[in-house]
């Protein structure tokens, strides 16, 4: 059991804190969760480069159509039961944390945990999974891997899902955000969430510095997480202009960021604040 210690390191999520919410749910700290989850989406990221892209991961037509998993590729058919697993033992119990296939959810099997209940109950169930499902398989998977097949699609299912959970988490932790930036303000928000004025939304909740900021450190940690480490202080795993070799292309995550990652989470954010006063 966890104790009962109020949480005085900021960048925990939000769901292992144990004082109040309300009072410990900050910008501050819910944007320390955000660095704290590129952390996540950049190690992911590197452990699926590990394997080339394998297409037949992704196709619906490999499984054949046996009860059960007709029409699935291995990826979703891996993801889907993952999910209702996981949803038996409790995962989505916790509000920070979004399925991609909230249908075929199982009740859980555990006692329920006291997560702390801070989205606001009409606005907490916006969901983006499909979009980010479309863009990681879409989008972004071509970006990092090489177009081959070395016929590990289970193993390359298994990273697909720990970066599509980490994205997830992160761009629906936009809820969060947005529900501190109301509580921040109300009279700048209420006006326009009254009106359904989504450009106007749009813009109060958006820090286009700290966007630049993000964008700069997501490309800086996958280039220090994503380099080969050897002890000698010569880097041998170098291209030919001499700059080391990364795990992970830099530029594609930070290219990640500007062009989903951060705009899925501010339309999240919309969306939140939409329903904010239902
Ligand atoms: C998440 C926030 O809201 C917006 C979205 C950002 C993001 O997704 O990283 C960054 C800045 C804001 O434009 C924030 O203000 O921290």
């Amino acid at each position: 059991m966890a104790s009962q210690i109020p949480n005085k390191n900021s960048s925990r999520p939000l769901s292992e804190t144990f004082d109040d919410p309300l009072k410990t749910l900050s910008l501050e700290s819910v944007r320390d969760n955000l660095v704290r989850i590129e952390d996540s989406i950049v190690f992911a990221l590197i452990e699926r480069s590990r394997f080339p892209l394998n297409s037949q991961a992704y196709d619906t037509s490999y499984l054949g159509n046996h009860k059960g998993h007709g029409g699935r590729s291995i990826a979703e058919f891996f993801v889907r039961e993952t999910e209702v697993f996981e949803a038996k033992l409790g995962r989505y119990q916790n509000p920070e944390e979004v399925p991609f296939f909230a249908d075929d959810l199982a009740f859980p099997i555990v006692p329920p945990y006291n997560y702390p209940q801070v989205l606001y109950p009409a606005a907490a169930s916006v969901n983006v999974s499909k979009d980010i499902w479309d863009m990681y398989f879409k989008d972004l998977l071509p970006l990092f891997t090489s177009e081959s097949d070395d016929g590990n699609y289970v193993s390359a299912a298994a990273a697909d899902l720990v970066c599509l959970q980490a994205l997830s988490r992160r761009i629906h932790y936009g809820r969060y955000v947005a529900e501190v930036k109301f509580r921040d303000a109300p009279q700048d928000y209420t006006p326009a969430i009254r009106a359904k004025d989504r450009d106007t939304l749009m813009k109060l909740l958006t820090f286009e510095t700290v966007e630049e900021m993000v964008k700069r450190r997501v490309e800086k940690k996958a280039k220090v997480f994503g380099q080969d480490v050897t002890l000698d202080d010569k880097n041998n795993n170098t291209d030919p202009e001499g700059e080391p070799k990364y795990k992970v292309n830099p530029s594609v995550v930070a290219h990640l960021y500007s062009k989903w990652v951060m705009p899925l989470t501010k339309v999240v954010e919309v969306e939140y604040l939409l329903r904010r006063l239902d």
